[in-house]
């Protein structure tokens, strides 16, 4: 039997590579002359630098740049000639910060704008992000501030805006930031220089910005934003609504939050926040879209870089999987993407997950044949002690059922 094994990350325990070989182990017990091939995937989010660095002929650059909330970050840039990949979840990563220190209105994505100049500086024409897996949700204002773009305040001090100095209308809000004369919260006046960089909660008192002095730092450089998602920034389907809980924005903390985002779009430009992609990685893609970036798929770059397709067409089956199968696997995100790929090339599709949730309707319309879990079979338990060990006592029951 020939497989394909094309899995995701099993988020916080496995990365694709690990996940592969898990599969192909216990793949092998059951079935010890398969064919396999491997190519572990990404949709732009975690993995997306591990994942291509092994298929592009490129060399890695190791930068430092700020985490989401301010601490060093250590991240990385595959340089292929004039083409930088990078990955933004390195820089701006919702498992950058541990669960109980998140502050998501306040988390900023600077350090993406920092990965972008050190890719400029290191000669890229070129540079290919990422998008996804974020914990930041700032429209990308800490990237464009990065890259030199700045903005005014408006006279009436909204709670959470940050100024220059680190003053802010609530200092609670800002106290990542504050550090500065203005920390015992003074009042902040029209006009005043306003900071770009202190998450969500920055944008509310913004009078104006200026992105002119970031365009002109990236003057010339062509951007393509790789992401896992397709949704707009703002409104029900936006970054805010769907991907905010995941971060840690209270469900009642959501409209205000979306409501600060929609500000920052009204100074910025609206019309480019309702496009496909804007709402990526906590509204990252929407920044990149104002510096000109072309929205790609992840999964779909990955795919091809990867050589997906060919080796589809080479298989009896493909076997992908991800932590959990659920509503959001559907759209631009890897099982939906390697499924597409196998239904091409009129191969059937499985998928191992730790948890699936989702209906087998729903599956069997992106073209999963079926699905297993890591909880059914072990207990959650287990399968959050021994990930490895339990992904390869289900890939070797998967066997049992498919290998011929
Ligand atoms: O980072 C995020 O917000 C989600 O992965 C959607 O891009």
């Amino acid at each position: 039997m020939r497989i394909l094994i094309a899995p995701d990350k099993f988020a916080g325990t496995l990365t694709a590579v690990e996940a592969a070989a898990a599969i192909e182990e216990g793949w092998r017990r059951r079935d010890p002359e398969a064919e396999v091939l491997v190519a572990p995937m990404a949709d732009g989010g975690p993995g997306f630098i591990d994942v291509l660095s092994a298929v592009v002929d490129g060399k890695l650059l190791s930068v430092t740049v700020r985490g989401p909330l301010g601490v060093d970050t250590p991240a990385t840039i595959l340089l292929a000639g004039e083409t930088a990949y990078l990955e933004t979840a390195q820089a701006c990563g919702l498992h950058l910060v541990e669960p109980k220190e998140r502050r998501p209105e306040e988390a900023s994505t600077y350090g993406v704008g920092q990965l972008i100049a050190a890719a400029v500086d290191a000669g890229a024409k070129r540079i290919i992000l990422g998008l996804g897996g974020s914990g930041t949700n700032d429209a990308g204002a800490g990237l464009l501030a990065a890259l030199g773009a700045t903005a005014t305040r408006t006279g009436t001090a909204h709670p959470g805006a940050a100024t220059a100095d680190g003053a802010t209308g609530d200092p609670a809000i800002a106290r990542a930031e504050v550090d500065g004369p203005g920390a015992d919260g003074a009042a902040a006046g029209e006009g005043d220089v306003a900071r770009l960089d202190g998450g969500a909660a920055g944008l509310a008192g913004l009078g104006a910005v200026d992105l002119q002095p970031a365009r002109d730092r990236v003057a010339g450089i062509e951007f393509v934003a790789a992401s896992d998602v397709e949704n707009p920034m703002l409104g029900l389907r936006g970054a805010t609504n769907v991907f905010g809980s995941q971060k840690g924005i209270a469900d009642e903390r959501k409209p205000e939050v979306d409501g600060w985002l929609t500000h920052f779009a009204e100074l910025a430009d609206r019309k480019t926040a309702d496009k496909k992609g804007a709402g990526a990685a906590g509204g990252l893609g929407y920044a990149l879209l104002l510096l000109g970036a072309e929205r790609v798929s992840g999964i779909d770059l990955v795919a091809e870089l990867t050589g997906l397709k060919q080796k589809a067409s080479q298989v009896d089956l493909v076997l992908s999987g991800e932590g959990a199968f659920d509503f959001q696997s559907r759209d631009g995100k890897v099982i939906a993407g390697v499924a597409k790929v196998a239904n091409d090339a009129m191969r059937p599709c499985v998928v191992l997950a730790g948890k699936v949730l989702i209906g087998s309707r729903e599956m069997r319309s992106m073209g999963v044949e079926s699905a297993y879990a890591l909880v059914d079979a072990v207990g959650e338990e287990q399968a959050f002690a021994d990930p490895h060990g339990s992904l390869a006592v289900v890939a070797e029951r998967v066997a049992k059922t498919w290998a011929r």
